[in-house]
């Protein structure tokens, strides 16, 4: 049986956005990639209904917790009358970009669909996840992508796994606060996946980010000196670079100010969700049969 369950980063490998919709959202071209590297979530079942989180996160209440959340929705929606007992152990730090919160809330879901056995498809799964935030539907999907709409229509891609070297400069970067930024770029000429595979794309938040977030760009200039194209993911803070090998990322993030929060992972195109998921299933046969 597994017992801790992973809650993988994401990063945007290019970010653009090429429009506005009318109630506000942005329409985005992206693409989305694991990294072997994230949070992990403990499931224990109870036969009450209470959904109890057992690890407080600083700064978030209980029950805005997109853990809780989700697990709510889910017991909500498939009527379940169990309940379950969450323990969160927690890497990934808030407003990074890294998909932290959608990644937990999307393994919540991914994980008590089997264990309280509600039968729900990946489909359902994924709409119940786009009420809980934008990136969550990816992270349920379990597949790198290529995502357009508000971050929701998706198409699988298998971009080259490089290793990565990710810092966190110390400061969070709030997605609403960029998305609201008059100066943000909003009318990106749309690219195709081929371009994209070509080396097309950036992220076109950068620009916003460092302006009111001045260690993201500090970040950025530390890293061009030891990787080409270095790159923010999502609307920050996070930054990365890409390397051809785990030694080299390894190198270079022994040079990382001590003031940086910094790892290096593989990236991944299936994720580790996705992979444990297929364990538990496979472990649940071979108890059948
Ligand atoms: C743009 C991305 C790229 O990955 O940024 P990051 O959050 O990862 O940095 C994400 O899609 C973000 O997803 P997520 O963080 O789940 O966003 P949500 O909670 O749904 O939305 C936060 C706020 O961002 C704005 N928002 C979000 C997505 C979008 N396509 N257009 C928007 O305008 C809205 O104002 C919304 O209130
Ligand atoms: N389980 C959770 N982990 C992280 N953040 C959460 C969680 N639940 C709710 N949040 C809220 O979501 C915000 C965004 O967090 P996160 O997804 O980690 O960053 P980002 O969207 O920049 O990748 C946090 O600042 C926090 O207020």
């Amino acid at each position: 049986m597994i017992e801790w369950w992973p809650a993988p980063a994401k990063i945007n490998l290019f970010l653009h956005i090429t429009g506005r919709r009318a109630d506000g959202y942005h329409e985005l071209q992206t693409a989305f990639q694991f990294l072997e590297h994230g949070d992990k979530l403990k499931f224990t079942i109870t036969e009450t209904p209470e959904i109890i989180l057992q690890t407080q996160l600083t700064d978030v209440a209980a029950d805005d917790n997109l853990i809780v959340r989700a697990a709510k929705l889910l017991q909500t929606t498939a009527k379940v009358t169990l309940g379950v007992a969450i323990q969160l152990y927690k890497k990934l730090p808030m407003g990074g970009g890294l998909g932290g919160g959608s990644s937990d809330a999307a393994t919540t879901l991914v994980a008590l669909n089997k264990l309280w056995q509600c039968d729900l498809t990946e489909d359902q799964l994924a709409t119940l996840g786009l009420q809980l935030g934008a990136d969550v539907p990816v992270f349920v999907r379990g597949h790198a992508a290529w995502a357009e709409g508000v971050g929701e229509i998706f198409t699988e891609i298998d971009p080259p796994e490089p290793w990565y070297l990710v810092i966190f400069p110390d400061c969070a970067v709030s997605t609403a606060e960029i998305f609201s930024a008059t100066e943000l770029t909003r009318d990106c000429e749309p690219i195709t996946i081929a371009g994209f595979l070509a080396g097309e794309g950036s992220n076109i938040c950068e620009s916003v980010v460092k302006k009111l977030h001045p260690p993201v760009a500090q970040a950025l200039t530390w890293l061009a000196q030891y990787a080409a194209i270095p790159r923010m993911t999502g609307t920050g803070s996070c930054v990365f670079a890409r390397f051809n090998s785990a030694d080299e990322a390894e190198n270079v993030l022994q040079n990382v100010p001590e003031h940086w929060h910094a790892f290096t992972a593989k990236g991944c195109n299936e994720s580790p969700l996705s992979l444990c998921a297929k364990d538990f299933d496979r472990s649940l046969n071979v108890t059948a049969n």
